[in-house]
């Protein structure tokens, strides 16, 4: 498990190996600069103690100076490179889940909630692009910095560098026992923080409900609850923070003390010499920050392998409605619009009861067929089968004769408008809205397409007309503007097959009417499935398919199924009365 996800982390960087390759260079540079420096001081203050010359004091410390800005401008070009690559790796793993989030299927949205999929595609890459930049920058620069600063110190003296360094896995410790401590913390805060944005959220949608009911106090005093628990969680890690930092430090002094003490004692019994004990106190000074580090990268690499697998979940989940091996290239200039289901039946993957049960009918090309039926009878499952937005069986449905699974999933898609029971406007202009299925149309055609779904002369009335912003940035639509919008988006498209699933409910029977009247008097006519519960609407289509708990159980003209007892006639009579009382 370790080990494939190490493989993945290897995945990530493939793509950007010349980059982490020059980080690595630039870390080795680093800290080879950063040893000889130590080194260099070592023999001025050894040969100044022979003889003293300020010239050559001078020459050493210009030495020093350019060395060290040189150390200092490499340091930062490793950084850039490194946290660079984590920046990349964290902009190749947004793209790559939001493009794999295209390709499934909205059954794959009913199970895996938006809020958690938007957490994995931020807060999990977050944890990743930390992984990848800082966690290798700091297991690099350890890796590097022991390596060429214990063999200088050993070879200086064995003795004196292991008891220095001696003190420093319990700087290890010390900074992982807290890096656990402040990763509850942190999530702590961050838990304060999303209660409280959603806490505002909240309040600010429901601003005229708390005024109506005068819950203003209860609010504020929620408020303020919520806000000190924030206060404190950040308290609570500050202090955390503030504890941790001189505790290293200290660890770092008991190092520096036992170098001092031991170390002057061995320059008077002439084992080192005064710019061996300077050299020495350098080299562990210089490894303090990557020691201390070292900690926190265990952490960060622990929350990392979390956040893999999340990521690694969504990326391999795999669409359940794909294309056939060899599928069905059909133009939708060629589709006459013949649908036809033989025994379809349907069970959704969470339930036991079938939805959708043995129903077959014919829909000619050009027909306008009503579907009805009492709730949840089947009708948008019916509805979503025939788009294949679920995962329909072969030989069950069938487009022009072709068995559906068959056909190209895009020419399909496209043979098809499609205007879903919950009409969902984007934040764009209305004009964007309506031509999102055909950006290149000119503002005739979108006019055109808004006269037909009979929302053009309130268009008009809007603020900027056309140009009027819709959704959380603009104006709010009512019901029903927004359902004649949806439907001036699905005519616009020009497809040779019009599902209404009950896209015109909060349309008044006699617009709808008129809408459907409208199509059926088009030059080239669609074949068009309404379903709706406007039973005087639907009384206009050529034909009416009845529903009953996923059953097909009546179809024929609306006159004929008056005549035939059965469900369609007590729901006309229940109509009836309806529009007597109101
Ligand atoms: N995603 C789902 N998972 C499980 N069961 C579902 C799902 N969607 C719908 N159902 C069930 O399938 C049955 C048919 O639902 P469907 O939405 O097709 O009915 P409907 O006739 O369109 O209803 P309405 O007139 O209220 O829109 C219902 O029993 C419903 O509870």
């Amino acid at each position: 498990m370790a080990n494939s996800r190490l493989r993945k982390l290897g995945a990530y960087l493939r793509p950007h190996w010349r980059m982490v390759s020059l980080g690595v260079v630039t870390l080795l540079i680093v800290n080879a600069v950063g040893v000889y420096i130590p080194l260099l001081i070592r023999d001025i203050i050894d040969r100044l103690r022979g003889e003293f010359d300020f010239a050559e004091l001078w020459r050493y410390v210009l030495i020093i100076l350019v060395l060290s800005s040189l150390m200092w401008i490499i340091r930062l070009l490793s950084r850039i490179l490194i946290f660079g690559v984590g920046r990349q790796v964290e902009f190749d793993l947004k793209q790559r889940i939001f493009q794999h989030l295209l390709k499934l299927e909205p059954a794959y949205f009913a199970t895996n909630t938006s809020g958690d999929l938007m957490n994995r595609a931020t807060s999990d890459v977050d944890n990743i692009r930390r992984l990848l930049g800082f966690a290798v920058l700091s297991l690099i620069n350890i890796v590097f910095a022991y390596g060429l600063t214990l063999p200088a110190m050993l070879a200086i003296d064995v003795r004196l560098s292991l008891l220095a360094i001696g003190v420093y896995p319990l700087m290890i410790i010390t900074v992982q026992l807290f890096s656990d401590r402040l990763r509850g913390q942190q999530q702590e805060v961050q838990e304060q923080l999303s209660s409280l944005s959603e806490l505002i959220q909240e309040d600010i949608s429901g601003i005229s409900l708390i005024k109506i009911y005068a819950q203003e106090e209860p609010e504020r005093l929620a408020f303020r609850r919520n806000n000190q628990k924030l206060l404190r969680a950040n308290l609570k890690l500050a202090r955390t923070r503030n504890l941790l930092f001189p505790l290293v430090e200290s660890i770092a002094y008991i190092s520096l003390l036992i170098l001092l003490w031991l170390g002057t004692r061995a320059i008077a019994q002439g084992i080192i010499t005064v710019g061996d004990l300077v050299a020495l106190i350098l080299f562990v000074e210089r490894l303090v920050f990557p020691t201390a580090l070292l900690g926190f990268t265990i952490t960060a690499y622990q929350r990392g392998e979390v956040s893999i697998d999340r990521i690694e979940a969504i990326v391999t989940a795999q669409p359940q409605i794909t294309n056939a091996p060899q599928p069905i290239a059909i133009a939708p200039e060629e589709i006459q619009g013949q649908i036809q289901a033989n025994h379809l039946t349907y069970t959704y993957p969470d339930s036991k009861i079938p939805a959708v049960t043995d129903v077959s009918f014919v829909i000619k090309p050009g027909e306008t067929v009503a579907v009805v039926g009492s709730i949840g009878s089947g009708k948008s499952t019916l509805a979503n089968l025939i788009a294949r937005l679920l995962n329909v069986e072969s030989e069950q449905l069938f487009l022009d004769g072709y068995d559906l699974t068959k056909l190209k999933l895009e020419d399909l898609r496209r043979a098809i408008a499609y205007v879903p029971q919950e009409s969902f406007l984007f934040s764009t202009t209305i004009k964007n809205n309506i031509r999102y299925g055909e950006p290149l149309s000119e503002t005739s055609e979108v006019e055109y397409a808004a006269k037909s779904a009979q929302i053009h002369p309130e268009i008009l009335n809007f603020p900027q007309q056309y140009e009027t912003l819709v959704g959380e940035r603009g104006i709010t639509l009512s019901g029903g503007q927004r359902q004649r919008t949806s439907l001036a988006r699905a005519l616009l498209v020009n497809a040779p097959i019009l599902i209404l699933d009950d896209a015109l409910s909060s349309v008044d029977n006699e617009t709808a009417t008129q809408i459907l009247n409208n199509l059926a008097h088009e030059g080239r006519k669609k074949t068009v499935i309404f379903i709706s519960h406007q039973l005087s609407a639907a009384a206009t289509a050529d034909r009416i398919l009845v529903m009953d708990r996923g059953q097909l159980v009546q179809q024929g003209t609306h006159q004929d199924l008056l005549t035939q007892p059965g469900l369609y006639q007590s729901l006309w009579q229940q109509h009836q009365l309806k529009e007597i009382l109101q």
